[in-house]
């Protein structure tokens, strides 16, 4: 870790094309202070397999939970949440009309949303609800490399000459690297800051180096645990956890400060587990302890 006199707690109001190096990591620092200050309410649709961890992770970050499965009460809800998480994991018949309708009324009341695209591109129901999300579309996207390449080609971002092929469809594992997803990642966050109410996205590949781009700035974010990958819920959790930091800061900032907890997070709890079962819950303790400093002063790739 570098020295961290770099932090200012004060605002900064600098926008993005502003930031670089300290300015960045201010923002960054802000970020996991005001959640734990605030404690912002981050409301969640998402997977039966995980949603426990998504919970538990959005409050160990200094954060508050609330899932739900009911249109009218989603939209109440928002308008109480800092933002909002939707995650299309395990589906029931029912999404097929829900999610695009709340998606829509997100919208439409101008609320920011994650979308964690799990298993982009298994099934004519998955396919159907991820299409309808192209013209009201989240704020922040995360999801892994395949997923983000295969979400890329279900909306038809790319040009005729700059598609991105992925491997196959991967189920909720990828089986692409996170550089194969790099233009599909800065094409989809173009695409979600043209249709944001504020003008801004980002989109969060995850994997061994995680990505974060707004289409304009791309950083690379080293590190974390491979651990991450024997655990079910490490992605979904995230996703939630970036919703979180939606509630307090900009898309790019929430993206980058989330990705980079969750690093230093997962590198803490490898050092204090045994296996699986002792990381998820070292898992949630790091997440508590770690520092906004030690966030702040992670490793940051600009491309
Ligand atoms: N090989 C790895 N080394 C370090 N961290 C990893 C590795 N694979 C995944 N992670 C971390 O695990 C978390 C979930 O990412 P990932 O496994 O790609 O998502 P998903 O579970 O949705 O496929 C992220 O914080 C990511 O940085
Ligand atoms: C195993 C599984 N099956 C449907 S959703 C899900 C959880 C996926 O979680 P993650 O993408 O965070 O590993
Ligand atoms: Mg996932």
């Amino acid at each position: 870790m570098s020295d961290n006199s770099y932090i200012d707690t004060s605002y900064s109001s600098a926008s993005i094309d502003a930031l670089c190096g300290d300015a960045l990591r201010e923002r960054i620092a802000q970020a996991v202070n005001d959640v734990r200050e605030q404690t912002p309410l981050a409301q969640s649709f998402t997977n039966f397999v995980t949603i426990n961890l998504v919970a538990n992770a959005q409050l160990a970050a200094g954060g508050t939970a609330a899932m739900s499965f009911l249109p009218d009460d989603i939209i109440d809800t928002a308008e109480i949440a800092g933002s909002n998480y939707i995650n299309v994991g395990t589906l029931l018949p029912f999404y097929k009309e829900a999610l695009p309708q709340i998606a829509y009324e997100l919208h439409k009341n101008g609320k920011t949303w994650v979308l964690d695209p799990v298993a982009a591109g298994i099934g004519k129901t998955r396919t159907a609800i991820l299409e309808s999300f192209r013209m009201y579309p989240p704020t922040i996207v995360r999801g892994n490399a395949s997923e983000i390449i295969a979400l890329d080609a279900m909306w038809g971002l790319a040009t005729s000459d700059s598609v991105t092929s992925g491997t196959r469809p991967a189920g909720v594992e990828a089986v692409d690297e996170v550089d194969a997803a790099i233009e599909a990642a800065q094409r989809m966050a173009r695409h979600l800051a043209k249709h944001s109410p504020s003008g801004k996205g980002a989109v969060a590949v995850s994997g061994a180096v995680d990505l974060v781009t707004d289409g304009e700035h791309t950083f690379r974010l080293p590190g974390g645990s491979a651990m991450m990958t024997k655990i079910t819920g490490a992605g979904c959790s995230l996703g939630g956890v970036t919703a979180t930091y939606l509630a307090v800061s900009e898309p790019l900032v929430a993206a980058i400060s989330a990705s980079l907890l969750y690093n230093r997070a997962s590198e803490i709890a490898e050092q204090e587990s045994n296996g699986p079962g002792s990381f998820q819950v070292a898992l949630l303790d790091a997440l508590w302890n770690v520092t906004a400093e030690q966030v702040a002063a992670s490793e940051i790739i600009e491309d």
